[in-house]
């Protein structure tokens, strides 16, 4: 589903990715992990095509990967931090955009769903500026799991959320898996890595240094 070859990413004189090879197939869940600034934010964001390798190519089920392409745009759901809100728009509303802009069938039952799930339903009318900084953050995942997608690509999903959220967080991620979607997300956070990831793949200063199952590579990653 995802293909990255030999890429590398340089701010300056700064690599932060260095010849990075990665292949995600369908329904596989891989967690990026390593210390602040190691490269995680950098692959993600070439992983769905919002930044371009220096060096490399990057391909998305065969597509050259480019956020800009409507093939990619309608299969590649992203869940990252720099993902703003609209002030006047309620959660509802924001639900209902992503709902719209890729064509949902029967979108108030998904949205109501997705409303239940992340227990926004009580804050569905209110503007992003009366919530939480959690319930913000399950507004930015209930926006991806409204939208059609084949590859999910999250940075830290579980920052701000509190521990029953994040359990339904990873409940969330694994029946991603189970159908079918490629999930591809950066996190600080062990517990979601291990009971998620089919893979944990561990960077540092822009290289992978451990590749394999959450309990092969914890060693690496928890220290
Ligand atoms: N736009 C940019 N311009 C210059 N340097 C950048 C840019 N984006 C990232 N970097 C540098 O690339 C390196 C990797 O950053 P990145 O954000 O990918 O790390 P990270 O693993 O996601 O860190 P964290 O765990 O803190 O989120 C860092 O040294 C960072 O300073």
């Amino acid at each position: 589903m995802l293909t990255l070859a030999g890429v590398s990413r340089r701010f300056g004189e700064r690599e932060a990715l260095q010849r990075l090879d990665l292949h995600v197939a369908p329904g596989e869940r891989v967690a990026l992990t390593g210390s602040n600034g190691s490269g995680k934010s950098t692959l993600l964001r070439l992983a769905c095509g919002r930044d371009r390798p220096t060096t490399g190519s990057i391909r998305f089920d065969g597509l050259p990967m480019d956020e800009d392409d409507p093939r990619v745009r309608s299969r590649v759901a992203v869940v990252a931090e720099a993902l703003s809100c609209y002030p006047d728009l309620t959660v509802r509303q924001h639900l209902e955009l992503v709902a719209v802009a890729h064509a949902v069938p029967d979108p108030d039952s998904v949205i109501e769903r997705c409303l239940d799930e992340h227990r926004l339903a009580a804050h569905a009318d209110a503007l992003p500026g009366s919530l939480s900084s959690g319930q913000t953050q399950a507004m930015l995942l209930a926006a991806a799991w409204v939208r059609p997608r084949d590859l999910l690509v999250l940075d830290e999903p579980e920052q701000r959320l509190d521990a029953t959220a994040r359990d339904r967080l990873a409940a969330r991620l694994r029946a991603e898996g189970e159908r079918g979607t490629a999930v591809l997300f950066a996190t600080h956070h062990p517990a979601l890595a291990h009971s998620v990831a089919d893979r944990v793949l561990v960077l540092e200063d822009g290289r992978v240094v451990s590749d394999g199952p959450p309990e092969r590579t914890s060693a690496q990653w928890q220290r």
